[in-house]
């Protein structure tokens, strides 16, 4: 009995009592969080029709399984900038995780330790990169970067600090030139960077300091609000980013293949496919529907990863089978977290990855290469 057959059994023995369908997972944590953060977590911008359409595009999708193919030995890690990560799986960069849990990133990055999923830390995130880096040697992690337009040695300034921490690869996220309408928030008058959350990347940094009045909190909340907003973020400053250190460089946020053409003319290493997980704009485009584009576009170039409603193994398979190299996973982790900390967000994992052994044994693709060359059909 192979390794995964083995967890399987011990979930039908009941040793684990964690929600496994990802709408009970969704509920639980619902019930555990104040209204306001799990709204925060849970909702899109505007009507939620971006929300809506990356499950959308995403149940669309069917599979055309193979049979035959001996699955007996399954293998799914994937090689990427020269790394090589377990599976195909990453947690996507999510701010102001002590919104879930006091222990917030640390408890989130010891249970994509223990499931070998690398975690793309954000630079919302509630403790410092370093503090995360420190808290499991050895673990793969990517850094991602807010640009900050006005002060733009912030930005450079925090590059070179993962670099210096480990991480291995900086991800700019590209769809945030201006906080999207957010309803909820709104209504519920939230606002996360106000909450004070997300202090902990600037509030240390000899570069963000040096441009503020004083250092109190409020200067400093004043000082990250600018941060999150940079209209005139364009090509240039992705290049400079690109000259800061010898990591590469991933640009979140394409959606049109245009856009993944110019990526690739101004030597970004890799794609992030998203829509923010219909936060951004909304009407846009479901997350799977555009990603067939991009990767007729990119043609094996540069790696393509994707996010944008992932919630179960044949999710999975099918974002490989539409040509990704990998996908992120979102709110499905910061629920885990809410419900049970650490604890939590492994439950979360082991179960999606279980799922994704099953579902790529099943579609006959015993490794990536396999995955990505299945058919689909709409
Ligand atoms: C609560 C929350 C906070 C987020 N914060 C960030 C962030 O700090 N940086 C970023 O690039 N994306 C952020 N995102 C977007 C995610 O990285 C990702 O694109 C999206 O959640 C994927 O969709 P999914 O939640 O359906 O898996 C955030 C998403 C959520 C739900
Ligand atoms: O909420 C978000 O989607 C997001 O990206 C963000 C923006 C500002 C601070 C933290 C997270």
């Amino acid at each position: 009995m192979s390794k995964k057959q083995d967890t399987l059994m011990k979930h039908i023995d009941g040793e684990t009592h964690f929600p496994y369908r990802f709408e009970n997972v969704e509920k639980k944590a619902q019930e555990v969080l104040p209204k306001e953060a799990f709204d925060y977590i849970q909702s899109g911008a505007g009507r939620e029709e971006t929300l809506s359409n990356n499950r959308t595009s995403l149940e669309q999708v069917k599979i055309v399984p193979r049979m035959l193919q001996n699955v007996g030995n399954i293998d799914l890690s994937v090689k990427l900038f020269g790394n090589t990560y377990k599976q195909p799986v990453f947690l996507a960069p999510i701010g102001m995780q002590k919104l879930a849990h006091p222990e917030a990133e640390l408890a989130t990055v010891r249970a994509a330790k223990k499931h070998g999923v690398p975690m793309i830390v954000s630079t919302a995130s509630t403790f410092s990169l370093e503090e995360i880096a420190k808290e499991v040697p050895d673990h793969p992690l990517w850094y991602q970067i807010y640009w900050n337009e006005r002060h733009p040695d912030v930005s450079i300034n925090m590059a070179v600090r993962a670099e210096q921490a480990g991480y291995d690869a900086i991800v700019v996220t590209v769809d945030t030139v201006l906080i999207g309408w957010r309803e909820r928030d709104l209504e519920n008058q939230f606002s996360p960077l106000k909450a004070g959350y997300g202090l902990a990347n600037f509030k240390n940094d000899e570069a963000f300091m040096s441009h503020l009045d004083g250092t109190d909190d409020d200067t400093i909340v004043r000082g990250i609000v600018e941060n999150f907003a940079h209209p005139t973020l364009n090509w240039k400053d992705i290049e400079k980013i690109k000259k800061a250190t010898g990591l590469p460089v991933i640009v979140k946020g394409i959606l049109d293949p245009e856009d993944a053409r110019f990526a690739l003319e101004h030597g970004v290493d890799g794609i992030i496919v998203s829509n923010h997980g219909g936060r951004q704009l909304d009407g846009v485009i479901g997350s799977a529907e555009a990603l067939p584009t991009i990767v007729e576009e990119i043609n094996g170039q540069i790696p393509v990863l994707f996010d944008g409603g992932i919630r179960r193994g044949a999710d999975v398979v099918k974002a490989l089978a539409l040509g990704a190299d990998a996908v992120l996973v979102g709110r499905p982790f910061m629920y885990g977290l809410a419900i049970d900390g650490e604890n939590g967000v492994s439950n979360v994992l082991e179960h999606l990855l279980s799922d994704l052994h099953v579902s790529a044994g099943l579609a006959g693709s015993p490794d990536v290469r396999t995955l990505k060359a299945l058919k689909t059909r709409k």
